[in-house]
């Protein structure tokens, strides 16, 4: 059986910086073919037109497809499943799907439609971003333009208009595997810091809560978290609906060596990477708790790469999205040097000596 498609969400309010840090991630994206779904409300095909024109041969044109007909968590069975239908009978397959929510959609029906027969053996969602604007946020408004967001929402009668903003971020944020603290720019560092810690808290475990500026974030971040998220829908509460509910047949089922390289080239500097090199190890095991063990201690967002195992022809693949680690035998050594090499990724400001030691050890 062919492998599911990974797709990732990307939620946030208007003015939060979605489509900046999807034309970061397309710029970024080395190779990886990926395919677009935009849900646009209101200001027809203005971001649509701004990743088209980023001209990126890893996104064509082709890969774009917009979905203009109103929120996408309400024309799930109408306008999103054919649209997915589509796009994964396509000879020319694509190896990641991001879909990006309008401002107000909320991300838990979109995820449960993953779940729908036709879809749920094709693909698997990655994970949810929830991008938030820093500044306003921090500031306690949500979005830098609450006006603009207010009649966006007043343009869409499906929604419920009584709802607080906030209650609708509160849903964005508790569907989030990964949040985006955009806009650090216009924060200082105490600011990013508060905010940041006060995210981390109110999220579920294992949630990552990453800063950024203009949306840029390592692709390897980003993407490739390998959640799962449509069978992990009851971990995700929708706290509020904000639908009318007198037509309702849309909520269907309720719901020592090593180098350094501050990746300053793609303006990621709220990042850094470095690798870590060892000998063998003995077993594999309690060298994924081990590793495991740093990733906790040093708030490492990503951890891979590879490592010799004592005895065994096979290299032993890593993996980590937080401090779940993945580990597999990929292939024998063959020729190479006998050595087990690991790249790290975290927030910049990461205590490399004391990583580097940690997984030495
Ligand atoms: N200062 C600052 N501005 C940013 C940052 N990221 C994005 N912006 C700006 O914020 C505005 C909104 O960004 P978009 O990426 O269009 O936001 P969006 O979430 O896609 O918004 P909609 O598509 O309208 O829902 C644009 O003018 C961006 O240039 C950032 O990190 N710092």
């Amino acid at each position: 059986m062919p492998a599911k498609i990974p797709a990732t969400v990307v939620t946030g309010f208007l003015g939060a910086g979605k489509t900046t840090l999807i034309r970061h991630m397309l710029q970024n994206a080395e190779g990886k073919k990926i395919a677009l779904i935009i849900n646009e409300f209101g200001d027809l095909g203005v971001d649509g037109d701004i990743l088209k024109g980023c001209g990126e041969e890893t996104c064509t044109e082709d890969d774009i497809v917009e979905l203009s007909n109103g929120c996408i968590c309400c024309t799930v069975a109408d306008d999103f499943i054919p649209t997915m239908e589509q796009l994964l009978s396509r000879d020319d397959k694509p190896d990641h799907i991001v879909i990006e929510t309008s401002g107000l959609a909320l991300p838990q029906p979109l995820v449960r439609a993953f779940n729908w027969p036709g879809i749920s053996t094709k693909v698997t969602v990655d994970g949810v971003v929830t991008v938030v604007d820093g500044r306003a946020v921090h500031d306690g408004q949500f979005a830098h333009n609450v006006a603009a967001v207010d009649a966006q929402r007043a343009q869409d009668e499906n929604l419920d208009h009584e709802t607080p903003l906030s209650e609708l971020f509160e849903d964005q944020v508790a569907c989030a595997d990964m949040i985006v603290v955009n806009k650090t720019d216009l924060l200082d560092a105490t600011e990013a810091e508060d905010l940041t810690s006060k995210l981390q808290s109110e999220s579920r475990d294992g949630v990552q809560v990453v800063k950024a500026k203009m949306g840029a974030l390592p692709v390897d971040v980003l993407l490739g978290q390998g959640i799962g998220a449509e069978a992990d829908l009851d971990a995700r509460h929708e706290i509020h609906h904000h639908h009318h509910h007198d037509d309702d047949h849309h909520h269907d089922d309720d719901h020592d060596h090593h180098h350094h390289d501050h990746e300053h080239a793609h303006g990621h500097d709220e990042f850094e990477s470095f690798t870590v090199d060892r000998g063998e190890i003995t077993d594999p095991n309690a060298f994924a708790e081990q590793v495991a063990n740093v990733i906790r201690s040093h708030n490492i967002l990503r951890l891979k790469g590879f490592a010799a195992v004592a005895g065994k022809p096979m290299r032993l693949t890593l993996q980590a999205v937080g401090p779940r680690v993945d580990t597999y035998y990929d292939q024998p050594f063959g020729d190479a040097p006998r050595a087990t090499r690991l790249v790290v990724i975290g927030q910049a400001g990461l205590d490399e000596a004391a990583i580097t030691a940690a997984l030495q050890a």
